[in-house]
């Protein structure tokens, strides 16, 4: 009996002592919830779809996230609010409002990125995830060394023309066979350029990449006399500082790692994704890849190569480039931003930590302003006397705007422009089946898996 009345004891303290740590834990989860919620009654936030406490939003399409985003500017306006689980979001579908907060330093932050910040330990610590002081830093950093031994300079234009002369090479040995071009545009093109401004010499065409990069490193080692890329130009600052008896600050190691890595994976995979776009949208629309071969054939021919300078002399060409970038929105959210500390906008109070999502699948969609969206019409951006229309190019800011814009913009449209043009002037694309233009998520927006002919013109 006694034993009887201990057990039901112990059960009675258990199960309250359940509910009293599941209370709290639910309360502490969801505290920032019910403040966001009695926030947005108050009209202090912006409006949007419902949520949970702990689930967030959960009317999302999983699988066409873009096309749920899509519907909530309809429904509530250019900017929104939502929750990601816990995580309390703003939307903004409209480029102006992204510009007018993207140029303010308190929108200048990253939020924590979630399980990748498990995964990946120290990615806050980076460029691209990094906040503060080390990101202000290093970015900086980055950026004057990446001009230094690339961006724009004669040296890093002829790389990419390389690269490009090689991809037409892998491309003709196919001799007219389907081929998935996946590996070809993840292995070699953009990785290749990037990896010569990180790491000198990028990867051999016959695969000996990894033997040559650390080749490379243990010669940027003994040459830190005279850098000659990223790694090199990191190196030497380090060596300054140790010489002068400073200390390395943030020019650790651990810190290399981390930047080589963000500008690394930033550089190539975005790039190598959007020219499987291209050719989806020239396999897809004949008539028009027809023209961009006119155009290229009249002012280049087919004697030299096509260079980054020939983009203003082929509008038409640049012009088809930048309506893929607008119809496939292959980042459409860009990369989230979050806000430093709480700030007063327009009629709204944005907390500290909110996160910020630029929409940019929204505004290439907007119907105001392209009037077919849906179309793929390159010609939209033409003038009348040939031209491109750049008030209306503007409108397409895939590298997003502002002090946290890409690092990499004119690398990547240097990049594109040269390998786009140069597989043109060299082949015919087609495939056995035209692919969908149908996109899958992982995390950018990937065109489906389709074999490529590229029949030598
Ligand atoms: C088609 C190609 C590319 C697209 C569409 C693209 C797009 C973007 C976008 C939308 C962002 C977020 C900007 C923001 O937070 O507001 C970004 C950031 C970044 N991109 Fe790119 N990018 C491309 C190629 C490259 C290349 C070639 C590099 C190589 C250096 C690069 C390096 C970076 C870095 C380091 C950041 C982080 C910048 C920061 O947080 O300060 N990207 N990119």
């Amino acid at each position: 009996m006694a034993c009887d009345f201990f057990l039901s004891f112990t059960w009675t303290n258990c199960a309250l002592s359940f509910v009293v740590v599941a209370g709290a834990l639910f309360f502490k989860w969801s505290r920032k919830y019910f403040l966001r919620m009695i926030d947005r009654r108050l009209g202090r936030i912006p409006p949007g779809p419902r949520a949970f406490p702990i689930l967030g939003t959960i009317d999302i399409d999983t699988k066409q996230p873009q096309v749920t985003f899509r519907k909530w500017v309809a429904e509530y306006g250019d900017v929104f609010s939502f929750f990601l689980g816990s995580r309390f979001c703003i939307g903004v579908g409209d480029l102006a409002l992204v510009r007018t907060l993207f140029r303010d330093n308190r929108f200048l932050g990253r939020p924590n990125q979630g399980i990748f910040g498990h995964l990946d330990g120290d990615v806050t610590e980076g460029i691209l995830f990094g906040n503060g002081e080390i990101w202000k830093e290093h970015r900086r950093f980055a950026l004057s060394a990446l001009r230094d031994f690339g961006f724009g300079k004669a040296s890093s234009l002829e790389k990419i023309q390389k690269e490009a002369a090689y991809l037409v090479e892998v491309l003709k040995e196919q001799d007219g066979a389907p081929y998935d071009p996946t590996m070809l545009f993840a292995s070699v093109g953009s990785r290749n350029v990037i990896s010569d401004l990180l790491f000198s010499g990028g990867f051999a065409p016959t695969d000996q990449r990894f033997i040559q990069f650390i080749e490379n490193v243990k010669e940027n080692l003994r040459e830190l006399a005279g850098p000659r890329d990223y790694i090199d130009a990191f190196f030497l600052t380090q060596h300054e500082r140790k010489t002068a008896g400073e200390s390395l600050g943030t020019f650790t190691d651990k810190q290399l790692v981390r930047n080589v890595s963000d500008l690394f994976v930033a550089g190539y995979e975005t790039t190598s994704t959007f020219l499987r776009w291209c050719m989806v949208y020239m396999i897809r629309n004949p008539e028009v890849q027809v023209k961009v071969q006119a155009e290229i054939d009249t002012v280049i021919g087919r004697a030299r190569n096509p260079a980054p300078a020939d983009k203003s002399s082929l509008p038409y060409t640049d012009a088809v480039t930048i309506e893929i970038h607008r119809i496939t929105s292959f980042v459409p959210f860009g990369i989230s931003h979050c806000t430093t500390e709480e700030v007063k906008f327009e009629q709204y109070t944005i907390p500290k930590g909110t996160e910020i999502w630029p929409v940019q699948c929204n505004h290439f969609m907007n119907p105001k302003i392209w009037g077919d969206p849906e179309t793929f019409r390159p010609e939209r951006f033409i003038g009348k006397s040939g031209e491109l229309l750049h008030s209306l190019a503007d409108e397409v800011q895939p590298f997003s705007v502002g002090r946290r814009a890409c690092l990499g913009e004119s690398l990547a449209r240097n990049e594109i422009f040269t390998f786009f043009s140069t597989i043109l002037q060299n082949f015919t694309l087609t495939s056995e089946v035209v692919p969908s233009a149908e996109a899958r998520i992982s995390p950018v927006l990937t065109p489906p898996t389709f074999r490529l002919i590229a029949r030598c013109r």
